[in-house]
């Protein structure tokens, strides 16, 4: 959990203000066109059936709709959901519980999934499977296992980390869908709807500022919406307009592209500092006052992804794209960065 205005992942508090805008059913939940195709007619052939769909496993980085496609695989279905999430479930017996607890054809939403214990992991098999957990009584020769019956229902697992799954967690899934980061225009309609739902008056071209800065996120678009309505409010006249997107964004240090204080300090350090690079880790993150971790796994996946940093065998290096960010002339053969080139 972070205060950082352009993390991914949900701040302690920040709940309850995305609540207000989480799409509630398939037909709001912006962009991602074929995840969603692909659901509808998972979801439709299924209630056509009138039984539980297959079981869902949703991957992709934090802040892309997960959470937000558990809870509409339960609405659309007009069922009811349970979530809980991999670090939580310690014990096969906490499982256990909530497992047969179930209502028949509830969705059982686990975030986090790669992260459950084995021994719970082992138990979800039989209850993704057959609708069916072995429960163990006692230890030792002793030990007893007492079969429980579960009602036919639908998981829907989320993850970051698809690789880290156990082969055999991932094929118990029917269905698998990966989220991609979004593009500035599927952002775009997704703050004019946030704005709508809030009450805030955006122009075409607040929206345009405030979504080219979001890094593909819906989370990070919704909270600097917020937080450009707060300047709008409090130095303008309330509306959202390319000119207050700018100076509130100025004012929480997010840059251009989307990048803040620290991230900028890491490529400065690494251009001016370093003549570009290749420089270690440890080094890079010395010269900015960080922990290694933090410049490894905060500042370092977006540096990459929006093609200003480069990770080499021999260390970091700024691409051209780096350089030309922060105003600089890039040396001649210099390693080159697509902007972006993933999303293209
Ligand atoms: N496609 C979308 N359309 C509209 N709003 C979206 C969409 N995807 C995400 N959001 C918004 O972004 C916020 C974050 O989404 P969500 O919590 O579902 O992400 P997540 O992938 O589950 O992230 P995490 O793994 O960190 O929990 C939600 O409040 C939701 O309103």
């Amino acid at each position: 959990m972070t205060d950082d205005l352009v993390a991914a992942e949900a701040g302690d508090d920040e709940l309850d203000a995305e609540a207000s805008v989480r799409p509630r059913r398939l037909a709001e939940f912006i962009a991602q066109h074929r995840v969603r195709d692909q659901l509808e007619l998972l979801l439709q052939g299924a209630m056509g059936r009138g039984a539980p769909p297959d079981h869902i496993l949703l991957s992709g980085p934090p802040g892309l709709g997960k959470t937000t496609l558990a809870n509409i695989v339960a609405a659309e279905l007009g069922t009811s959901i349970r979530t809980t999430s991999g670090p939580v479930i310690e014990r096969s017996g906490d499982l256990a519980a909530i497992l047969t607890s179930l209502a028949p054809g509830d969705v059982l939403f686990i975030d986090e999934i790669h992260r459950i214990a084995k021994p719970a992991e082992e138990l979800l098999y039989s209850a993704m499977e057959d609708f069916r957990v072995d429960v163990i009584v006692g230890k030792g020769p002793g030990a007893t296992a007492i079969p429980l019956d579960v009602e036919p229902f639908t998981l829907v697992g989320a993850t970051t980390r698809a690789g880290l799954l156990s082969g055999p967690m991932r094929d118990r899934f029917g269905f698998v869908a990966h989220l991609d980061f979004y593009s500035p225009a599927d952002l775009d309609s997704l703050l004019h709807r946030s704005a709508r739902i809030l009450g805030v008056p955006i122009t075409a071209a607040g929206a345009a500022e405030i979504a080219g800065r979001s890094r593909g996120t819906p989370r990070i678009a919704n909270r600097l919406l917020r937080r450009v309505r707060d300047y709008a409010e409090v130095r303008a006249d309330g509306v959202v307009t390319e000119e207050t997107a700018r100076a509130a964004l100025k004012v929480y240090d997010v840059d251009a592209l989307g990048l803040d204080r620290l991230d900028r300090a890491v490529l400065r350090a690494l251009i001016e500092s370093f003549r570009g690079g290749p420089v270690g880790l440890s080094t890079l993150a010395v010269a900015v006052g960080e922990q290694s971790d933090t410049v490894e796994e905060v500042c370092e996946p977006f540096l990459v992804r929006a093609g200003l940093l480069a990770r080499t065998p021999r260390g970091r290096v700024a691409t051209e794209a780096g350089w030309l960010h922060l105003g600089k002339t890039p040396p001649s053969g210099v390693v080159q960065g697509d902007l972006f080139a993933r999303d293209a």
